[in-house]
């Protein structure tokens, strides 16, 4: 059996010591993806650090440069499980440059505010993923 392909994402949140808004995209392509929405990101190349990965796909796929946060740690020997093809890991992000745009596979993007984040059609193995976000940011709100 071949391993799954590691994805890496990006939780970009307006302010990472006070999130107040989240940005999700929506996909374009693939059609079996299309108008679902995702966290930007994409796949590791053969060699690559997952952390390096992840700074180029956001620059990209949404034209910024970004700063990473702390990982949201998944229960799938630390990352979580997509399908039988994939796993993906996450970090909170803000932007450091620029502003984010659809350029490659997204046809659009939308800060979701606190308290909508599970307001929106997220792809299916996305929403528990949202669901653990929303908990961990609701921590740091609280304190
Ligand atoms: N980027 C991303 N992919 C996700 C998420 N949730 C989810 O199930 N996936 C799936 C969709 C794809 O089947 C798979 C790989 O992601 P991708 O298509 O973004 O990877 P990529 O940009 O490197 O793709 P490509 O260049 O080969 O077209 O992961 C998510 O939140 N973000």
């Amino acid at each position: 059996m071949t391993p799954p392909v590691l994805v890496v994402a990006a939780a970009l949140v307006d302010d990472l010591d006070d999130p107040t808004a989240l940005l999700a995209a929506r996909r374009a392509v693939p059609a079996r993806l299309a108008g679902r929405w995702e966290f930007p990101g994409g796949k590791v190349d053969p060699g690559e650090a997952p952390q390096d990965a992840l700074h180029r796909e956001i620059r990209e796929e949404l034209g910024v440069r970004i700063a990473l946060g702390g990982e949201l740690v998944g229960p799938d020997d630390g990352a979580w499980r997509l399908s039988d093809d994939y796993v993906m890991r996450l970090w909170l992000a803000e932007l450091v440059d620029g502003t984010p745009a659809p350029l490659v596979e997204h046809d659009e993007l939308r800060w979701l505010p606190v308290g909508q984040w599970l307001d929106v059609p997220w792809l299916d193995a996305d929403v528990r993923i949202v669901e653990a976000l929303v908990a961990r940011v609701s921590d740091v709100i609280v304190g």
